[in-house]
C-alpha cells in the first residue's frame, strides 16, 4: 500500500515492563511500516518524558498523567493517518482503559500488545541497569518488582519476547495490523 492510497492510522501500545522489549519491537515495526510507504510516529516514553511530561516521576497519578496525555496525542495521531507506536509501560489497567475509550469514542483503531517479558529475563536484559539499581538499594518504585504492573487480561497480542527475535516479534504485530486491514 502507498502512503496516498489509503491513510487509515491506528494506536499500537506496547504495554510491558522495563527491559521488556517495548522500544525494541516499536523499531522494529516503524523502519518496516516507513520502508512500505506508511506514516509512523514511535511516541517513546524516555522522549515524552523530556518533554511532553517533563517534571513527572514515577507515582501512580503521574504514571497516570503521564499515559494519558501520550493517549491523547497517540489517538490525535491515529485519527489522523499516522500509524503511531507507543512503547510505553502504562502498568495500571484502568490508566490504558481510558485511553482504549478514548480511541472508541472516535472510532480510531486501538491495538494493545502485551510485551509479556517474564521479569527475570528483563531482569537480566536490565538495558539501562534499573534492576541493579534497584537491587543495590539505589532506587525504589521499580515497575514489576516494588511497583505494580497489571497485566492486560484482553490484549490484541501476547509476545514472549524470550523465545522470540525482535524481528519475528515485530513480524507479529504487523500481522494483526495486516489482518485488521490497517496495512
Ligand atoms: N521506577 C521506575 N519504574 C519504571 N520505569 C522507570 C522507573 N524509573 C525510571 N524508569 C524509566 O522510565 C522509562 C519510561 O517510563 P514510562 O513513561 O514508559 O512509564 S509509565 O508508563 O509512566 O509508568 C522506562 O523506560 P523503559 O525501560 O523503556 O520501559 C524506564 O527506563
Ligand atoms: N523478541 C525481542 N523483542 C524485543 N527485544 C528483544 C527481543 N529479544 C531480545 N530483545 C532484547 O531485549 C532488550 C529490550 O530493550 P528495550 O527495547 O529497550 O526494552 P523496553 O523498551 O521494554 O525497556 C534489547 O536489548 C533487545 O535486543
Amino acid at each position: 500500500m502507498t502512503t496516498t492510497a489509503r491513510a487509515q492510522g491506528a494506536t499500537v501500545w506496547l504495554t510491558g515492563l522495563p527491559s521488556a522489549g517495548k522500544t525494541t519491537i516499536a523499531q522494529h515495526l516503524g523502519e518496516r511500516l516507513r520502508a512500505e510507504g506508511h506514516r509512523v510516529e514511535v511516541l517513546d516514553g524516555d522522549e515524552v518524558r523530556r518533554f511532553l511530561s517533563a517534571g513527572l516521576g514515577f507515582s501512580r497519578e503521574d504514571r497516570n498523567t503521564n499515559v494519558q496525555r501520550i493517549g491523547l496525542v497517540s489517538e490525535v495521531l491515529a485519527r489522523n493517518g499516522v500509524l503511531t507506536l507507543v512503547p510505553v509501560i502504562a502498568p495500571y489497567a484502568d490508566s490504558r482503559e481510558a485511553v482504549r475509550k478514548r480511541h472508541e469514542a472516535s472510532g480510531t483503531p486501538y491495538i494493545e500488545v502485551h510485551v509479556a517479558t517474564p521479569v527475570e529475563v528483563c531482569s537480566d536484559r536490565d538495558v539501562k541497569g534499573l534492576y541493579a539499581r534497584q537491587a543495590a538499594g539505589h532506587l525504589t518504585g521499580l515497575t514489576g518488582v516494588d511497583d505494580p504492573y497489571e497485566p492486560p487480561t484482553d490484549p490484541a497480542l501476547t509476545l514472549p519476547t524470550q523465545t522470540q527475535s525482535p524481528r519475528e516479534s515485530a513480524d507479529a504485530v504487523y500481522a494483526v495490523l495486516s489482518e485488521r486491514g490497517l496495512v
